[in-house]
């Protein structure tokens, strides 16, 4: 299914208002590095992120290590960044 990807201008205005969050190298996705007090904490936080992007339909691609959770978020139905990126981010956020 083909999905619009942001313009330069959408993406750059998200990083402007989401400073935790950066863009990746290859330019195709939203990073972000999470830290959390311990174990417990960052499984519980990836449980609720889960069930939203179950909910979504929008999967993030991500990785735990004790009390950090690192975050990459793409869309590979648009190869690239598009909205879905955006309103799974905020999602993230307001969870935090
Ligand atoms: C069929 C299903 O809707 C698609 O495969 C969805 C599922 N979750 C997804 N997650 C992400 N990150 N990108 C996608 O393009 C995507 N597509």
């Amino acid at each position: 299914m083909a999905i619009a990807r942001l313009t330069e201008d959408e993406a750059a205005a998200f990083l402007a208002r989401a400073p935790r969050w950066r863009r990746s190298a290859d330019g195709l996705a939203f990073e972000v590095e999470l830290k959390f007090a311990d174990f417990a904490a960052a499984w519980g936080f990836m449980t609720r992120i889960a069930l939203v992007a179950e909910r979504m339909d929008h999967h993030p691609e991500w990785s735990n290590v004790y009390n950090r959770v690192s975050i990459r978020l793409t869309t590979h139905d648009a190869g690239g960044l598009s909205a879905r990126d955006i309103a799974l981010a905020d999602a993230i956020e307001a969870a935090l």
